[in-house]
């Protein structure tokens, strides 16, 4: 985040105004809800003894009590406990409608770009090997592996536009940009993407979220296209991949929640490169003003779900850490809002990048589950790198 001292707000009462007002340093986020911009630093946000939102909670006081006209913790938190993590109490925090579709100019066709696959995806099939021969044991029911691909370009990636070319290729997507930048960075860090999956949304004491896991790349065909998404609502393993995370997730809020609506099945939801099976679940806090039913709060406690992780939670997180060479970082750990009164909302980091001068590093994972194949769990993770690499003009670099 830039420091106060730099925050020239302008007004901004619109969407677009909201987005095109975006720097990197700000921090933005957007939905079919609204959107959001904060600029400036007012208090930095950290945990001490590993709860996010209590600190959230004490920072937010201390914010009102100081005269912060609208005080919210806007960041992101990494997605391994005790990782990095960038939350905030911004100086200034605007507000607009959700974002409308076009517009966006497209990437810069001048640039040229080194990719580097981590692990080779030879390497990431092996893994989902092992990983099967451990769900085989009986001893772990799903566990999502993810793969990293480094992008270098001759140029500094414009963030601004990267955004903007998100927002518009998909204005129901969440959208965010979180300044992550950490000690020894050579510039502005900045974590970017357009994530379908929302983890936790609270207003007053209506909560929802929208556990996603199940996938299928979309088919320019639309005959094609409309067969996938049916094939994936039939299909037993991708049913049973959800069902892991809808349960969870469901058991988690039912700690918090009065009453509860867990859908029985799933749909099937889009974006412009996937089809996901989709539930969302509803619920009605039982004590709202309780600090641990904030927005932060619930995310944390839902965190990691199975869409991201695996079943048994431990286990899974023992076997990223064993089968993925690369750090997640920031990847599929949280990204949102939290206010004064508990509301807000927390979107998984999913398709999306952390940003460095010239430097990209993407991840994608997929659930593997018994039944799964190698090669098509890479295919998936690839499928899903197309949302950030069409917006960087790159797509089939995967
Ligand atoms: C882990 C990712 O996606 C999650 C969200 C939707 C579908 C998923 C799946 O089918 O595996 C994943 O759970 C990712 O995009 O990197």
């Amino acid at each position: 985040m830039s420091s106060p001292a730099l925050v020239r707000p302008r007004p901004a009462h619109r969407a677009a105004d909201l987005l095109a007002a975006y720097l990197p340093g700000s921090f933005y986020c957007s939905s079919p809800r609204g959107s959001l911009l904060a600029d400036g630093v007012h208090a930095f946000v950290r945990s001490r003894d590993g709860s996010h939102a209590r600190a959230a909670a004490e920072a937010l006081d201390a914010a009102a009590v100081a005269g912060v006209e609208e005080p919210v913790v806007v960041g992101a938190v990494g997605f391994r406990p005790g990782s990095a993590s960038s939350l905030v109490v911004p100086a200034v925090v605007r507000r607009a409608g959700a974002p409308a579709a076009g517009g966006a100019r497209p990437a810069d066709a001048r640039t040229r770009w080194s990719v580097t696959p981590r692990p080779e995806p030879a390497a990431y099939a092996d893994g989902v090997r092992r990983a099967l021969a451990l769900i085989g044991s009986g001893r772990l029911d799903k566990v999502v592996l993810a793969r990293c691909l480094e992008l270098t370009a001759d140029r500094p990636v414009a963030v601004p536009s990267l955004l903007t070319r998100l927002v518009h290729a998909d204005p129901a997507t969440h959208a965010f940009a979180v300044d992550v930048t950490a000690p020894g960075d050579p510039a502005t860090r900045t974590l970017v993407g357009a994530s379908p999956e929302l983890l936790v949304a609270r207003r007053g004491a209506e909560v929802l979220a929208n556990p996603l896991a199940g996938s299928a790349p979309r088919s320019g065909d639309p005959a094609e296209d409309r067969r996938r998404a049916a094939a994936l609502l039939a299909s037993a393993k991708d049913r049973g991949e959800h069902a892991h995370v809808v349960a969870q997730v469901g058991e988690v809020l039912a700690r918090y929640c009065a009453g509860l609506h867990v859908p029985a099945e799933p749909e099937v939801i889009g974006t412009p490169t996937m089809w996901h099976l989709s539930s969302r679940i509803t619920g009605r806090l039982a004590d709202p003003a309780d600090p641990a039913s904030s927005a932060l709060g619930l995310a944390e406690a839902l965190h990691p779900t199975p869409a991201v992780c695996g079943v048994p939670t431990a286990l899974a997180r023992d076997t990223i850490a064993d089968l993925e060479p690369e750090d997640r970082g920031y990847y599929a750990g949280l990204a949102g809002w939290t206010g004064l009164d508990g509301d807000g909302e927390w979107i998984i980091a999913l398709r999306g990048a952390e940003v460095c001068d010239r430097t990209v590093r993407l991840h994608a994972g997929a659930g593997v589950v018994a039944g799964s194949d190698p090669a098509g769990e890479l295919a998936e993770t690839t499928a899903k790198f197309a949302t950030m690499l069409r917006a960087l003009g790159l797509e089939g670099a995967a």
